[in-house]
């Protein structure tokens, strides 16, 4: 793919940029008719990005040569994006409107998504309606969701950020969800503590339905409902989602009471399928996750059919491109002023990371330029009392995206101003405060002492976005996901990457099964085997943790 010339241009412009001060950027006259850009409510404001004009215009040249649209265009039609592993990206399919048609070797998959969609909003009717109760007659009240990786964060995000939402609340009452992913038994203990097993039904949750954490946290559950009722209770107490049909009929599950994915849809894209929509219609009912698959639906259509200038997360993944490849930022955060939020950057960061920490392209060459950065991130205020400090005067420069939002779910108006608007002061004030930063002659004005002076000027030049929407209902949510998702896509496309695979995480899975061989050994013959390890290192840290435990 030859796009040397604007690589280069893209190169020149970035030394240029930044020799520009933030503060003098953001001045430029009309700044905010071509860095701020409004979709039905949802405001993206790049005006303290280090872009101009020109910039800009390089960026979408480069998307052009990249053959960008065609690639999206691409994914939107099944074609195998997935080049490794010869698959289709589809998770634009599990938010399609029924009547749409998306072919992936001729078949349409859109009716397979109905037919899986139908059976949960049945399953969940019959639960929540009393006619599917458990092995001794009681209706079912608590929900787990066992799983790991996609099968967990998308999920668990979702949970969290409408949990408090009033409109999703009004189903829940009388109803826990709980999430299970960890292996570690702590995790266990705590997801089980006060759960009466009569009224409880969990979910398995695993595209691959082989993942050791899972099916230990799954085998352990079975056993919890064995124990407290018998072992003919499972068909009462526990339901899967997988792709892979065999191993969760092996493992004693109804097949009525499965459901599933497909291949096309990749572990951390996958929230909009059975593994985020079955347990959280379980719990906020059907008609609140159609809501969201809606949502990012209409999210989506904005990303395929929206003019590049004026697409949200087309121009949020050129300025992660932007700063990532041309600016070298190594790290980006992601600060929602949002409690409900809270998991969001969790999720994101398996979104992104697992997506672009890739360092080769599709055709497996080393590619010669920095990719997917490391992300991280909280939910702001809490985050301005923790690693705020580094953002505003650490060494390391990290591009920040800031989410807010006008209506609060909830909001306390006993002082002057409402707490969710003392929120967002903070949410106004912290991207100028990174963007200007404060200068040492103005902190003389101020009469700081001069030996303070250094400790208490701050650099400025710090970029960030905001991304201001109106409330956070079900339907936000689905769009706010889709933004993620698609920005990451859109990265991964101009770095030439398969943002669909994810080889990297084989490695360490391979050598805990060799350990756990190993483990199983040792025990066995009293401390007498040797520990065969690639090092004396390692070796001598196993046998130090079986020896004393
Ligand atoms: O859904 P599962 O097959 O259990 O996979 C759970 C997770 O584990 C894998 O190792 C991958 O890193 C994730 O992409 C995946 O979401």
């Amino acid at each position: 793919m030859s796009t040397r010339n604007t690589w280069d241009a893209l190169t020149t412009l970035a030394e240029k940029i930044q020799q520009v001060h933030l503060k003098d950027l953001i001045s430029e006259p009309n700044r905010e008719r071509y860095c701020m850009i409004e979709k039905d409510g949802i405001l993206l404001d790049l005006s303290r990005q280090k872009i101009d004009k020109e910039v800009l215009k390089h960026l979408f040249q480069l998307a052009s040569e990249r053959r960008l649209v065609e690639r999206i265009n691409s994914m939107f039609e099944g074609e195998m994006v997935n080049d490794t592993e010869k698959r289709a990206a589809l998770h634009i399919a599990l938010r399609a409107k029924r009547n749409q048609i998306i072919k992936v070797n001729g078949e349409n998959v859109v009716n397979e998504v109905y037919k899986v969609l139908d059976k949960i909003s049945h399953f969940v009717s019959r639960v929540r309606q009393g006619t599917f109760r458990g092995f001794t007659n009681k209706p079912i009240k608590n929900f787990i969701s066992i799983g790991i990786g996609g099968s967990y964060l998308g999920p668990e995000f979702v949970f969290e950020a409408l949990r408090s939402d009033p409109e999703a609340k009004k189903a829940t009452d009388g109803y826990s969800l709980r999430f299970l992913s960890n292996v570690d038994p702590v995790d266990y203990f705590r997801v089980i503590q006060g759960f009466n097993p009569e009224e409880t039904l969990a979910v398995i949750v695993s595209k691959s339905f082989t993942t050791p954490e899972t099916m230990r946290n799954a085998r352990n559950i079975r056993q919890w409902f064995s124990n407290a009722l018998s072992e003919s209770s499972i068909a009462h107490h526990m339901v899967a989602v997988s792709t892979n049909l065999e191993a969760v009929r092996d493992f004693g599950i109804d097949p009525d009471n499965t459901f599933g994915f497909w291949d096309w849809v990749g572990g951390r894209y996958s929230v909009c399928s059975a593994v985020g929509i079955l347990p959280l219609s379980l719990y906020f009912g059907f008609d609140t996750m159609r809501e969201f698959l809606d949502g990012a639906q209409d999210m989506d259509q904005h990303f395929r059919h929206t003019p590049m200038e004026q697409n949200i997360p087309l121009l949020m993944g050129l300025i992660g491109v932007w700063n990532r490849t041309f600016l070298n930022y190594p790290v980006r955060a992601l600060l929602p002023y949002s409690q409900a939020l809270l998991r969001f950057p969790a999720h994101i960061q398996q979104v992104d990371m697992e997506s672009n920490g890739k360092s080769v392209d599709r055709n497996g060459n080393v590619v010669s330029f920095p990719t997917g950065p490391v992300n991280f991130g909280e939910p702001g205020t809490n985050g301005q009392h923790s690693f705020y400090q580094l953002l505003h005067q650490g060494k390391t420069v990290v591009p920040a995206d800031f989410i807010g939002y006008i209506h609060s779910h909830q909001d306390i108006s006993t002082d002057e101003i409402s707490a969710h608007d003392e929120l967002m002061c903070n949410l106004f004030a912290q991207p100028d405060a990174l963007a200007y930063g404060k200068t040492a002659e103005e902190c003389r004005k101020e009469g700081i002492a001069e030996y303070l002076i250094p400790h208490r000027t701050f650099p400025g030049n710090r970029p960030s976005t905001i991304l201001l929407l109106s409330k956070l209902n079900a339907f936000a949510l689905g769009q706010l996901l889709a933004i993620f998702e698609h920005r990451t896509v859109v990265e991964g496309f101009l770095w030439d990457i398969n943002s669909f695979d994810q080889w990297g995480v084989e490695l360490g899975k391979v050598l805990a099964k060799n350990i756990r061989q190993q483990m199983i050994q040792y025990r066995k013959q009293n401390g007498q085997s040797k520990i065969e390890l690639s090092n004396a290192c390692t070796a001598q840290l196993l046998k130090k943790y079986l020896d004393s435990c």
